[in-house]
């Protein structure tokens, strides 16, 4: 692990320098998770497009005024989750606004006509619906969340996860990416990650990159991680996204993060967070996703051969054997792994519930049997 002071001095590498610390965290890399990189075969399910926040650089989220804004219903959800497992899919993701019904009418309306007055309970029983009727692993991306909501989720979901964002309070402020979002406070998004800690979920987390925050902002971000996992162990993954401008938001003409700036992200997180932490970003977000693997990443997160990346709707996925081909290319292999990582399915029942250690092992030994396999 880098000291504080000398990841804040890589702010401006460039050139032979960004080469060597790319090349330095991918010999972490290398000597923690080999010459394999993983992905995980899901399905996306937007349970909730609506949302108490707004976020500046959130095209995912509707107004209730919207004709588009919705509730999808639990025969959408198994219909998807039923598509997705005939293509081999194992993670069901749910990814939802955040107590929308706490700020509009429609949602109160939406909720109550599924027989529901709270988004949490309606996901609760959705996750399960998952689980009773599908092979599917739910994964739980519903913002941030108290002690009793992630304990009520544990047994319905194999992991959960909740970007961190930034640690900036700054981004709070009028004009700025998170104003008027009660969800983006860095205390509530902190509070979630120790909370998920104590409860022993295997969570995943990450940081949004470009959105106004500084490098030393970063910096921070990642120490914050690392030093709640450095008390809980229970972060699977670090997801370093890039912002992407999306027209008809507030940061529509907001500059995006180059590809130098994701590297040097890459390597820095690699090379502060504890080596058994995953480290992720989306193939989807940069053409040049290829050149994130000599920077120190071994994960590309979630790929659907069924449904979009309803956060970035724009961005197709690229082909699984597209992503294949670009780490052959560099000497290395693509493995599918399950939305709970392997080193967390071990552990008795510490991080899964019996029902779901059960659920686990089986798609694991079917998979096993079929070409290629999961990571287990
Ligand atoms: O398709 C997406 N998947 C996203 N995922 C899914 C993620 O790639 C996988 O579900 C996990 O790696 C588990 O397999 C997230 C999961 C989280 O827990 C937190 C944030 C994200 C963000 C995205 C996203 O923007 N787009
Ligand atoms: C689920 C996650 O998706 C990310 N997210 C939301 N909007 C965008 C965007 N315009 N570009 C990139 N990532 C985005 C946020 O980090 C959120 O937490
Ligand atoms: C489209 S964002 C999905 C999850 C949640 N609303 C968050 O921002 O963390
Ligand atoms: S990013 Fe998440 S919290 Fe922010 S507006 Fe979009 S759905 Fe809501």
């Amino acid at each position: 692990m880098i000291s504080d002071s000398e990841a804040i001095s890589y702010e401006f590498a460039t050139g032979p320098d960004l080469y060597a610390l790319c090349q330095q965290a991918a010999t972490v890399r290398d000597d923690s998770w080999g010459k394999q990189l993983t992905y995980s075969k899901k399905v996306f399910i937007p349970l909730t497009n609506m949302c108490r926040d707004s976020c500046g650089y959130c095209t995912f989220v509707q107004s209730p005024d919207s004709p588009h804004a919705n509730y999808m219903t639990p025969e959408q959800v198994l219909k998807t989750a039923r598509e997705g497992a005939v293509l081999d899919c194992k993670e069901a993701l749910f990814s939802l606004g955040e107590r929308p019904e706490e700020r509009h009418q429609k949602a109160r309306d939406m909720l109550a006509n599924l027989g529901y007055d709270s988004t949490l309970e309606y996901l609760h029983d959705q996750c399960e619906s998952v689980l009773t009727h599908t092979s599917l692993l739910p994964h739980v991306n519903a913002g941030a969340l108290s002690f009793e909501e992630l304990k009520h989720l544990k047994p319905v979901a194999a992991s959960m996860g909740m970007m961190l964002e930034n640690v900036s309070n700054d981004l709070l402020k009028k004009g700025q990416a998170h104003y008027a979002c009660p969800d983006k406070t860095p205390k509530r998004r902190l509070d979630t990650i120790e909370q998920a800690g104590r409860l022993d979920i295997a969570f995943t987390t990450g940081i949004l990159i470009g959105i106004g925050e500084s490098w030393a902002d970063r910096v921070r971000s990642l120490i914050a991680i690392r030093d709640r996992h450095l008390a809980y162990g229970h972060i699977q993954e670090v997801i370093i996204q890039n912002f992407r401008a999306k027209a008809g938001t507030s940061m529509a003409d907001y500059q995006e993060p180059n590809l130098d700036d994701m590297k040097r992200t890459i390597a820095v997180a690699r090379l502060i967070l504890p080596n058994d932490i995953s480290i992720q970003a989306p193939p989807n977000l940069e053409v040049e996703y290829g050149s994130y693997i000599n920077a120190g990443i071994n994960d590309w997160g979630g790929i659907s051969p069924l449904t979009k990346d309803f956060i970035n709707p724009e961005r197709a996925w690229p082909q699984i054997s597209s992503v294949s081909q670009a780490c052959e290319g560099l000497g290395y292999s693509l493995a599918e792994r399950l939305t709970i990582y392997d080193h967390f399915q071990h552990q008795n029942t510490k991080y899964l519930t019996p029902n779901l250690t059960q659920r686990v092992a089986s798609l694991v030994s079917r998979a096993a049997q079929m070409s290629g396999g999961v990571i287990a």
